[in-house]
């Protein structure tokens, strides 16, 4: 095995089982996944297949569980039976409000809802790229001048720069690896980021729209600004500035983000992102699939439009199918490195009762 110079041994948590409402909202389930990717350099980890059903519950959760034509057909009638929306009014509110909406769960759970998870690096190595054992040195790290690997010139910028007296810099500008978390929450993807991916080259912006959320990520003992930038910024104000220019970012991290704004401004928002990313960055994402548990459970007078609802706490969630997301990131320019679709079977052996979760998995590039 290759040594792996600046990694910290990944953790891998064992299946947790999850119920009742938290289960809407957790990720518990994520910290093992499994899928039909085809992929094979994807490492599976999640191995444990159903092949008896009246094995079910001899385990907490199962693999890759193939859905049957009754399964599928059920749930698609159970959400067009709630998919009466509501008035234009309450959907404004809900859109005007989002974000006093995110400030109040995050006042109510702080940091104790969304819980760390490894299984980042497993699924996205690109967060911790020389912690993969097939990893080539990065030329910046092994010493070469960065400033020409960017898509952003940040040489003819700092030369123009001296020429004119303006300043080029920016939060960051002298890092060779930078990541972007949008939908940051409380940051329990950055913190594992910056714990795990030791390259001295790193640096981490993350934002939300919570002011809540990011107060608390700058509250937290681990937070470090030398290595990390948290801020506050709304994804779907494409107007609004980011603290670093175009093409200058590695990779953009979404998780459970994008399903979180209103359907008509995922577009935007995610074309905007991509003007951030370098050339050959990349962009990954994993969020809620079509007739995931979560969406089954709604009952009627909670759907905003087709496949798009507000939880009691009025935050609000969208189920994607793998073609919606491929139009979404082919639309901004990105190119196809893996769309997946991640099924997974959650079992309370106590209370006798199967979840059935969804979740897509993305990763799209931009063309270098
Ligand atoms: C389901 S939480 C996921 C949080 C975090 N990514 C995680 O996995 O722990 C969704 C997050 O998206 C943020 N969010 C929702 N809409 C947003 C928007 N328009 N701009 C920025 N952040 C937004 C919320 O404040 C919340 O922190």
């Amino acid at each position: 095995m290759r040594h792996t110079p600046f990694c910290v041994r990944f953790i891998m948590a064992a299946p947790r089982t999850v119920d009742g409402v938290e289960a809407e909202n957790t990720k518990a389930g994520l910290t093992q996944s499994n899928s039909s990717s085809g992929d094979p350099k994807r490492p599976q980890f999640g191995t444990r297949f159903l092949t008896d059903p009246r094995q079910v519950f001899q385990h907490n959760a199962w693999d890759n569980v193939e859905w049957t034509d009754e399964q599928e057909e059920a749930a698609k009638k159970k959400v067009l039976e709630n998919n009466q929306p509501l008035p234009p009014e309450k959907q404004e509110e809900y859109e005007s409000r989002a974000n006093e909406y995110w400030n109040e769960f995050y006042t109510i759970h702080e940091n104790r809802f969304f819980k760390d998870r490894h299984w980042l690096f497993t699924e996205f190595p690109e967060l911790a790229p020389q912690c993969n054992p097939n990893h080539e040195p990065h030329p910046d790290v092994s010493g070469t001048d960065s400033t020409q690997q960017d898509g952003f010139d940040l040489k003819q910028c700092r030369d123009s720069a001296a020429l004119s007296g303006d300043s080029c810099d920016f939060p960051g500008s002298s890092a060779t690896y930078r990541i972007l978390e949008v939908g940051c929450g409380v940051g329990n993807t950055v913190f594992p980021i910056l714990k795990t991916n030791n390259d001295p080259g790193l640096f981490v912006y993350c934002c939300d729209f919570s002011s809540t959320a990011v107060e608390l990520v700058k509250t937290n003992p681990e937070y470090d600004s030398n290595r990390c930038l948290a801020f506050v910024r709304d994804l779907s104000n494409v107007e609004a500035g980011f603290p670093m220019p175009d093409g200058t970012l590695d990779v953009i991290v979404m998780i459970f983000v994008l399903s979180a704004l209103h359907p008509d401004k995922m577009q935007a928002s995610i074309s905007r992102l991509a003007r951030l990313l370098k050339p050959g960055g990349v962009m990954l994402l994993r969020d809620y699939g079509r007739y995931d548990m979560a969406q089954l459970r709604f009952k009627k007078g909670r759907c905003l439009s087709e496949n798009f609802y507000v939880r009691g706490d009025g935050t609000r969630v969208y189920f994607f199918t793998q073609e919606e997301l491929h139009e979404l990131f082919a639309e901004a320019g990105l190119e196809k490195v893996q769309n997946l679709v991640d099924r997974r079977l959650q079992v309370n052996r106590g209370k006798q009762l199967t979840m059935y979760r969804v979740w897509i998995q993305c990763k799209y590039r931009k063309a270098s």
